[in-house]
């Protein structure tokens, strides 16, 4: 398989779809890993596996209405496996493998059947153990790439904290010809409206030359003046800390034209749809309540 991703919108040809099968029991809650998690396993309203399975369902059809060959991981008993894209990420045609929170270390391992159709000279890991990165924190846009990341001294305690300097530098060392820029993130493990958990929860390019963003998710305002400069204003699409919340930002793009988004949400639809984008909609509500959305379940593997 030639692997090529450059960017979060080319018309997509590949893609490896997370699944909800057998993803265990309502964790406890020194076992979660997100404040949102935390928030529905204390209000007895954590996800049920057969709803979340049939979002995911939903998902896949749109995938095969647009002829897109979709890759799911093996399944891996009694374990989260519906967030893909952090596990790992293509960029260009090279598969780069996370150094990802060690709770969800074995996920990757249901998807080396995808990876054993790779060239070998083709698949990266990082060197050591202190590099740390996830998928969901990276985003390409042709020249650029995007990561977000935390620069706060408590780095180390931070669960919701999941890319560090060393991954930045990782990445740029693959990458000497790319602009990396990094955006430190605000990150909260009490309050899910104040927790950037990752880049594409608070940013995601989408259509032609559009993004949409949050700014209160930028712990500096440099960061985020640096997208404002680089997308110009009138073509940003602002949320707000519920629409963060509910996940916004974190849809996904078939192609410049075409996204799959949640039916909930309103505001974001109709902005996509007055740009003449197909908006695909599609129920994701009981996954959010695990801080993840489209672009989280998702990773890309082939693109135009
Ligand atoms: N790319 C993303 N934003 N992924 C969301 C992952 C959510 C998952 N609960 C975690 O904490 O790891």
């Amino acid at each position: 398989m030639k692997l090529n991703v450059k960017n979060e919108t080319s018309r997509l040809r590949a893609v490896v779809l997370g699944t909800a099968v057998s993803n265990g029991a309502v964790p406890k809650v020194e076992e979660a890993y997100d404040p949102k998690s935390i928030e529905h396993i204390k209000a007895g309203t954590y996800p049920k596996e057969e709803d979340m399975v049939a979002e995911m369902t939903a998902v896949a059809n749109v995938f095969e209405k647009y002829d897109v060959k979709v890759f799911r991981p093996q399944i891996i008993e009694n374990y989260n496996q519906i967030f893909a894209r952090d596990i790992a990420l293509v960029i260009e045609d090279k598969f780069v493998k996370s150094n990802i929170l060690p709770d969800r270390e074995k996920e990757i391992q249901a998807i080396q059947y995808v990876i054993d159709e790779i060239a070998p000279d083709k698949v990266y890991k990082a060197p050591s153990d202190d590099i740390h990165f996830e998928g969901g924190d990276i985003m390409l846009h042709n020249d650029h790439i995007f990561i977000g990341t935390y620069k706060g001294e408590d780095y180390s305690d931070c669960i919701v904290a999941r890319t560090n300097m060393k991954g930045v530098s990782y990445i740029q060392s693959l990458f000497p010809n790319k602009i990396v820029k990094e955006f430190d993130l605000n990150k909260s493990m009490d309050d899910p409206r104040d927790n950037a958990l990752h880049l594409d929860c608070c940013f995601q390019p989408v259509g032609k030359n559009k993004a949409i963003i949050h700014k209160e998710g930028f712990r500096n305002l440099n960061d985020y003046q640096y997208l404002v400069d680089l997308f110009g204003n009138e073509n940003l699409f602002h949320i707000d800390k519920n629409e963060m919340y509910h996940m916004n930002s974190n849809i996904f793009s078939i192609s410049e034209d075409v996204v799959i988004s949640e039916k909930g949400f309103t505001r974001l639809n109709s902005w996509l749809r007055s740009l003449n984008i197909t908006v695909e909609e599609v129920p994701y509500s009981e996954i959010a309540k695990q801080e993840g959305l489209l672009r989280c379940s998702t990773m890309p593997l082939i693109r135009d």
